[in-house]
């Protein structure tokens, strides 16, 4: 048993933690000096151009990649161990899965796929997809086949899948993609109830950020072989995001405060993508020089500062 002031201090640490972490892909390294921590109850996006090492961030936070040096920690423990209390929605999952099973089955499947052997479904278990598939609005198509969904529906069976083990963490790869506006909606009206209401942490990897620029808490951008974390408010910054996307991106905030994220093609910068044509190596030298140099310029004014008040002591 945990006593309330354990809960408490439980619940003021922090959900995920990377301290100097490194992940490899065979010799390359994908990203490394990963230092950051996620708060329990954010949502959070995980942003970077394509092959920058999203997915392969949510493979090491399942433990399913290890890392090459340092520490990830998901709730309390070293990733991978606390994999049951994780729900997590693989990019392209209900295309790539068997799609002539039952939405019912399908979901079932989060809760008897994870125990040892054949077992028939239990009535607790089968209440609980029911309870889930009213939830994520898909009760009516309960003995439909998966092929008969449409795109946003199967990401809603795929997400109610991830939800039947009541996870305290919930992990979505890329589930906005291909979906039109409403059914994206409908995705991110479903993740800020599972926040607002359950107290669920989110960690979604996406390529649009304005759709969920209402829910976000914070992102995490993987920048020139790093992932660094930000607070929205941070992120929300035109020559960050420039810099992220290799293209000309502006923020605009309207009347009403809403805000966007545009790229505006006919302002596109030349160094565009020149970040994306870098090896991982490369950029995190060029990132660890951009370093240096802040080190240097800072080393140097405090140098002038200091000479400056010895002069004034002096005088
Ligand atoms: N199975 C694998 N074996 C070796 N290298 C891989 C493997 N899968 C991915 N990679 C490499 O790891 C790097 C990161 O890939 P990852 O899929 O994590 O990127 P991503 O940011 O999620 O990309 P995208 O936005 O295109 O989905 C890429 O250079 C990719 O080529």
């Amino acid at each position: 048993m945990t006593s309330p002031a354990d809960d408490k201090q439980n619940n003021s640490a922090p959900i995920i933690e990377f301290i100097d972490a490194e992940i490899k892909r065979g010799s390359q390294t994908i990203w490394s000096h990963g230092n950051f921590s996620l708060p329990r109850g954010s949502v959070t996006a995980i942003v970077g151009t394509n092959g920058t090492g999203k997915t392969t961030m949510l493979s090491a936070e399942l433990g399913i990649l290890p890392l090459s040096s340092g520490k990830l920690n998901v709730l309390g423990a070293p990733a991978g161990k606390n994999n049951a209390r994780i729900g997590y929605v693989p990019q392209n999952y209900t295309e790539i899965s068997e799609s002539n099973i039952t939405v019912f089955d399908f979901v079932l499947l989060g809760i008897s796929g994870s125990r040892w052997g054949f077992m028939p479904s239990r009535k607790q278990d089968r209440e609980e997809v029911n309870k889930i598939l009213e939830f994520v609005r898909l009760q009516e198509h309960s003995y439909k086949r998966i092929r008969e969904l449409s795109g946003g529906q199967r990401q809603r069976a795929a997400i109610a899948q991830a939800l039947v083990n009541k996870p305290e963490l919930l992990i979505l790869d890329e589930p906005l993609a291909n979906l039109d506006i409403s059914s994206q909606n409908s995705i991110v009206e479903l993740l800020s109830q599972l926040n607002k209401k359950m107290g669920m942490t989110i960690q979604v990897v996406a390529h649009d950020l304005n759709i969920l620029l209402p829910i976000l808490t914070g992102a995490v951008y993987l920048l020139d072989g790093h992932p660094h974390y930000s607070s929205m408010n941070n992120m929300l910054d035109s020559q960050l995001l420039t810099h992220l996307y290799g293209t000309k991106v502006e923020i605009i905030t309207t009347p009403q405060g809403d805000m966007f994220v545009t790229h505006n093609s006919a302002m596109e910068p030349s160094s565009r993508t020149v970040h994306d044509e870098h090896l991982t190596k490369d950029a995190a030298q060029w990132h660890s020089a951009q370093q240096a140099q802040a080190r240097l310029e800072a080393n140097h004014h405090n140098h002038a500062d200091s000479q400056e008040s010895q002069d004034l002591q002096e005088d």
